[in-house]
C-alpha cells in the first residue's frame, strides 16, 4: 500500500501511533481539528515524552478542511463521542477498497460499520496509556496491550499488516479472531476507570481502598453479564480478567483482578484515566454517553439489570453539567446506589 497511513485524530492515542509509525519510516498524515497542534507537528515536531522514551518527528500533518485525496488505511483515534462527527468528514476520503481502523475504547465500531460498511471496518482494543498535553507534546505513559482484529473474525492479508505496523509499537501485540471479545473486556475495565473519574485519587488509590471493591465488583459483573448475553466471551490483558466477574464465579477471583489493576497502573506516568482528565483538566464532556451508556441500553434490550453502570454514567452527567464536584462525596453516591 503506497499511499500514506492516515491518523484521523492526532491526540493521545493517534499521535503516538503516528510518531512511532513517522519515526519508524512509514508515511504518515495526521488529520486533527486542533490548528495549533496540527501546525506544532508538521514545523517543529511531535514530541514523544515520559518514561518509556522521548523523541521528536516532524509528522505530514493537517485540519479535516485541508485534507484532499482517497487513502486506503485510515486510522480512527478520535474520543468515542466525537466519532459520529468524524465518520462524515472522513468518508469521502476513504478508499473503495480502504478501512477504517478504531484505536479507540467503547464499541464505536459498530458505528463505523454502519457509515462505512462492516468490510471497510477493522478493530483495535488499544490500553497503552497516553495524554495530551499541549500542541506538539504528548505523554507516552505506559505500555499495555494492543489487539488487532476484524470485526467479522477473520485474518486477512490487511488485518497481518495493521498487526505489523502495532508491533513497531508495541512488540507484544496481538492478532486476534475474537476481537469484540477484547473490546468487551476493556468495557468492564472502562466501567470501573468511569468510576476512578468520580473522585480526584488515581487508578491506584481507588483500586487499592477495600471499602471501593463492591464498586468494582458490581461494575465488572453488569459489563460481563451482558457481555456473556449478547454471546461474547470478554477477553483481558496482562493477568486481568474479565471472567473473574462471571456469573457463579468466587469474588476472590474479582479481588485479584482489582489487585492487578491496582498494581498494573502503580507504575504508570499516567496516573489518572483519560475520563478523569477531561473533568479535571480539560474541563470537556467525557466519553460516557457514547461509551459508556451504551452497555445499559444493550442490558435493557436484554432484561438485565445495570445499577451500578446507570449510577456511574449518572453521576458522571453531574459532573459534566457542574451539578457535582469530583469528589469523595460524589464516589459515595454510586456505594449507596449499589448497596
Ligand atoms: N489516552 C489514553 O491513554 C487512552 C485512550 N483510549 C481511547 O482512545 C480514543 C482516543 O482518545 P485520546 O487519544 O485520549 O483522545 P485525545 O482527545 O487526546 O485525541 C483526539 C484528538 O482528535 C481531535 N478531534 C476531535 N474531533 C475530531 C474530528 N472530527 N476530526 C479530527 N480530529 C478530531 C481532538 O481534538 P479536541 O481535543 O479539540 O476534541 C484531539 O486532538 C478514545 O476512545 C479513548 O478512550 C484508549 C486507551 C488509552
Ligand atoms: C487508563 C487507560 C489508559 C487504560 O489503561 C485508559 O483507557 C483511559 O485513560 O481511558
Amino acid at each position: 500500500m503506497a499511499d500514506p497511513i492516515v491518523i484521523w485524530g492526532a491526540g493521545a492515542i493517534g499521535g503516538t501511533l503516528g510518531a512511532y509509525w513517522a519515526r519508524a519510516g512509514h508515511d504518515v498524515l495526521l488529520v486533527d481539528t486542533v490548528k495549533e497542534h496540527v501546525e506544532a507537528c508538521r514545523t517543529k515536531g511531535l514530541t514523544i515524552f515520559g518514561p518509556i522514551e522521548e523523541f521528536t518527528v516532524v509528522i505530514p500533518a493537517v485540519t479535516p478542511e485541508e485534507l484532499t485525496g482517497t487513502y486506503s488505511r485510515i486510522v480512527l483515534a478520535v474520543k468515542a463521542q466525537a466519532t459520529k462527527v468524524a465518520l462524515p468528514m472522513l468518508a469521502p476520503h476513504l478508499k473503495p477498497d480502504g478501512f477504517v481502523f478504531s484505536a479507540q475504547n467503547g464499541l464505536n465500531e459498530i458505528e463505523i460499520a454502519e457509515a462505512v460498511g462492516a468490510e471497510r471496518t477493522m478493530g483495535c482494543f488499544v490500553n497503552f496509556s497516553a495524554d495530551w498535553h499541549e500542541p506538539g507534546r504528548i505523554l507516552f505513559g505506559g505500555r499495555s496491550a494492543v489487539v488487532v482484529g476484524e470485526i467479522d473474525g477473520s485474518i486477512r492479508d490487511r488485518t497481518r499488516a495493521m498487526h505489523e505496523l502495532c508491533r513497531i509499537f508495541e512488540p507484544d501485540a496481538i492478532l486476534t479472531e475474537d476481537i469484540w471479545g477484547y473490546l468487551w473486556g476493556k468495557m468492564s475495565y472502562g466501567a470501573m476507570l468511569f468510576a476512578t473519574a468520580l473522585n480526584h485519587d488515581s487508578m491506584t488509590a481507588n483500586f487499592a481502598d477495600p471499602a471501593r471493591f463492591p464498586a468494582w465488583l458490581a461494575l465488572g459483573r453488569e459489563v460481563v453479564a451482558v457481555a456473556l448475553a449478547r454471546g461474547v466471551t470478554p477477553r483481558g490483558f496482562g493477568q486481568y480478567d474479565p471472567m473473574a466477574f462471571a456469573p457463579g464465579r468466587d469474588v476472590a477471583e474479582a479481588h485479584r483482578a482489582v489487585d492487578w489493576l491496582r498494581d498494573f497502573n502503580a507504575p504508570n506516568a499516567k496516573t489518572h484515566s483519560g475520563i478523569w482528565r477531561d473533568l479535571a483538566v480539560r474541563k470537556r464532556k467525557t466519553e460516557a454517553g457514547a461509551q459508556l451508556n451504551v452497555v445499559p441500553k444493550l442490558a435493557a434490550e436484554l432484561g438485565i439489570p445495570t445499577p451500578a453502570l446507570n449510577a456511574v454514567g449518572r453521576l458522571i452527567a453531574d459532573i459534566e453539567e457542574g451539578r457535582r464536584e469530583q469528589s469523595a462525596e460524589t464516589f459515595g453516591e454510586l456505594m449507596k446506589a449499589i448497596s
